[in-house]
């Protein structure tokens, strides 16, 4: 195949659509993926495979003259929402979606990697085909097995995120923090189940629960500078059987988010306060789990995001958009911690947020994103 026309970027963004994947199980993602790339030019390109990161990818490119080699990732992996936007190429893995856009960001990297492996580029690249973002942070697991090692050892690293707000093909970003750090937090109250006709003979979790609930709402509210800010949220609570047998236990799962590591870990102390005060006030026995992985701030790298907004700035293909600090989480914060880089957003244009079941991001920001990335990669090599 020689240079992918935006009719095939299209069909390929749709058939990855339809079949998206949960968090380390990417495998036909993985396998599509891999078909598309062996059927781009060879020349200058390798494909390496991970034993034991079994759905990642990468692909190594050689450049024509290389000072650095500049890494470029995407996530791989779709989220456990049920499709609702009617689409014709909706989801056919029931329950689960690319609610996050994550077909959108693989296209744009198979085009920037079709366009590359067409140019040689001067530099040397990787592209990492990264599984796991939402959750179990595939880029921590990936760097933990020495993946960007020896001749993988990248100089610097870029990645993008779609964004909904911004208009469609248009460039988002800002020095310093762009996204917040996440810690994923379950909770478990125990109390002691019964009869629903005898409360006073059982020790009901749906109340404590309840409670819990309630009272972290003064986290957020009342000890946390409103400047900083920061954010809980508890997307799963389950307890109970049957209406009427009392709860003898609540399961309540959430994610907490801080543009700082301070705050996070601020967070997370009121929050073990919250729940042992619940559980001596309530009775309850009570367990806390907090896990962060490689959701770290997303901190770009100063001088070489500089170069990015400079570059965005002037170019005359590219919309440049400022952008605010944002709560969403990216396991690229920990990737970013290790090597040099710079995240950014992509705009694609929709009324629907991330992770919402009628998202449906604009196709036309696939052409222009790879086109607005290509031109600053191709700026940065002769640099
Ligand atoms: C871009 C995006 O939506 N990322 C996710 C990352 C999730 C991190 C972790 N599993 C958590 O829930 O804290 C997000 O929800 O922001």
């Amino acid at each position: 195949m020689s240079q992918l026309t935006k009719e095939d970027l299209i069909g390929i963004r749709r058939h990855l659509h339809e079949y998206p994947e949960l968090a380390m199980h990417e495998r036909t993602t993985h396998d599509y993926l891999l078909k598309t790339i062996q059927s781009f030019n060879q020349q200058y390109i390798e494909i390496r495979e991970i034993s034991k990161l079994p759905t990642a990818l990468l692909v190594y490119v050689n450049g024509s003259d290389p000072k650095r080699t500049i890494g470029y990732r995407t996530d791989i992996d779709a989220l456990p929402v049920s499709e609702k936007t009617g689409l014709p190429f909706s989801s056919k893995n029931p329950g689960v979606m690319h609610a996050c856009g994550h077909d959108i960001h693989m296209t744009v990297a198979l085009g920037v990697l079709n366009w590359f492996s067409e140019h040689q580029p001067v530099d040397n690249m990787v592209f990492f085909f990264q599984p796991a973002e939402e959750s179990e942070n595939g880029g921590k697991v990936a760097y933990e097995l020495g993946v960007f090692e020896g001749k993988w050892r990248l100089d610097e690293f870029y990645g993008l995120h779609d964004n909904p707000d911004l208009p469609a093909g248009a460039i988002g970003c800002r020095m310093g923090t762009l996204f917040a750090g996440t810690t994923e937090v379950n909770v478990d109250l125990i109390g002691k189940s019964g009869h629903a006709a005898y409360p006073q003979n059982a020790n009901d979790m749906v109340v404590a629960a309840a409670e819990f609930i309630g009272q972290v709402q003064t986290i957020v509210s009342r000890s946390v500078n409103p400047i900083e800010g920061g954010v809980i949220t508890f997307g799963k609570l389950d307890a109970g059987t049957i209406r009427n047998v009392i709860a003898g236990q609540a399961r309540i799962e959430g994610t907490i988010r801080g543009l700082t590591q301070k705050m996070i870990e601020h967070i997370v102390d009121r929050l073990k306060m919250v729940a042992n005060g619940v559980a001596v006030s309530y009775g309850a026995e009570v367990n806390i789990h907090f896990n962060q992985g490689g959701y770290l701030p997303v901190e770009n790298n100063d001088d070489l995001t500089r170069r990015f907004i400079e570059f965005a700035k002037q170019d005359p293909e590219t919309d440049f958009v400022e952008t605010q600090p944002a709560m969403t989480g990216e396991d690229f914060g920990y990737l970013l911690s290790k090597i040099p880089g710079t995240m950014f957003w992509l705009g694609v244009d929709d009324d629907s947020q991330l992770h919402s079941a009628t998202l449906k991001p604009k196709e036309s920001s696939i052409p222009r994103g790879i086109s607005s990335i290509t031109r600053f990669l191709e700026y940065r090599m002769t640099r």
